[in-house]
């Protein structure tokens, strides 16, 4: 499994105004990594993870690239291997999906032909291939996204169903640390601990290579966020790739190989975990972790941009301690993977 997003845009048509919610997004992912994107309410996140599969309303365009190659680890990474892997016999059984290859000749995957574009798979493919599939959903406030009027038992039953597994319920269920009576429960009687799990179970239902999961600690307790990041961090050591979106970088730091900090709809600063929580680079970035209560406790002055009126130069500027008049000019990512004139 590897994920390429590459110049990810994604702009909100409204009357009198454009937002604009994820701009140029850069990164890579694959099996047994963790990746956290991390940022402030409203930078752009849930829109990112949604772009990737496919979830936005009719009043988003997304533009740019996020190449998705389902293959394992132990299959044939070269370019050429999948010659005809692609062309269209693979439509019965277990074989691997039958993935309509990516847009544009010349613009074409960078994994070969069993890559697919997320950006411009028609909604047949992502419904019945990617969804549930290749990358499984872990919502923000799953409770919110059970049907209140079925049991857990019944959601999972229908999701099985709907994936043509073999598994019961309580087989899926047990693995994501629920008791069989626990299933009996309609959506309101569930605990924030419990709701999380039927969440997971049911983003897990179809063996997904690729887990996504947004704020997945939002309203848990700290030994309920501790032990929903160890888990992630399982998916992940299982071979699974894990794209988790918080705002908390405790737990962030918990769980992830890699960090991506997103500000005003870009990512500003990509780092691997260990050099980020030592010295994070972008002023934002070091605003954040200066943020925390276990560091020095002190907020980043001032608030974020409007996405409808993102300035031409670097959105940070009016709240940054190193600003200068080289700000007025867009910062671009670098080789350091910092996107700041003065990093
Ligand atoms: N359908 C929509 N139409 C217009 N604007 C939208 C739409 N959906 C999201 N937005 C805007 O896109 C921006 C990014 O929203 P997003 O939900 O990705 O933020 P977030 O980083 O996930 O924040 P949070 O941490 O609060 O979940 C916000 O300004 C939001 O208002
Ligand atoms: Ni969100």
């Amino acid at each position: 499994m590897k994920l390429r997003v590459d110049g990810l845009s994604v702009r909100f048509h409204l009357p009198g105004a454009e937002v604009r919610a994820v701009t140029d997004a850069r990164f890579e992912l694959r099996e047994g990594r963790c990746l956290a994107l991390v940022g402030e309410s409203g930078c752009g996140k849930s829109v990112m993870a949604h772009a990737l599969l496919g979830l936005l309303p009719g009043n988003a365009t997304v533009t740019g690239h996020a190449w998705l190659d389902p293959s394992g680890p132990d299959a044939a990474s070269g370019d050429a291997a999948s010659g005809d892997a692609a062309s269209g016999d693979a439509a019965s059984g277990d074989a691997a999906p039958d993935l309509v290859p990516g847009s544009s000749p010349g613009d074409g995957p960078p994994f070969g032909g069993g890559s697919l574009d997320l950006v411009t798979a028609p909604e047949k493919v992502l419904a019945r291939q990617v969804r549930g599939r290749l990358i499984g959903l872990i919502p923000q406030s799953p409770a919110a996204h059970l049907t209140p009027v079925r049991t857990a038992r019944a959601q999972l039953a229908e999701t099985l169903r709907e994936l043509g597994r073999p598994e019961t319920p309580d087989l899926l269920a047990a693995r994501a640390g629920l008791r069989p009576e626990d299933l009996d429960r309609y959506p309101h009687q569930l605990s924030g601990g419990m709701a999380q799990r039927v969440a997971n179970a049911l983003a897990l239902a179809g063996d997904p290579p690729l887990i996504v999961a947004d704020e997945p600690t939002t309203g848990l307790d700290r030994p309920l966020v501790d032990a929903t990041m160890a888990e992630l961090r399982r998916l992940c050591d299982e071979g699974r790739a894990v794209l988790v979106i918080t705002h908390d970088l405790r737990a962030a730091e918990r769980v992830a190989d890699e960090i991506a900090v997103m500000y005003a709809s870009r990512i500003v600063e990509l780092s691997q975990a260990g050099p980020f929580f030592a010295g994070p680079r972008h002023p934002y970035a070091r605003g954040l972790l200066d943020a925390l209560p276990s560091r020095r406790f002190v907020p980043i002055p001032g608030r974020p941009p409007e996405l409808t009126r993102l300035p031409d130069g670097c959105a940070f500027l009016p709240r940054c301690p190193l600003a200068t008049d080289a700000c007025e000019k867009q910062p671009l990512m670098n080789g350091k993977k910092v996107a700041c004139h003065h990093a």
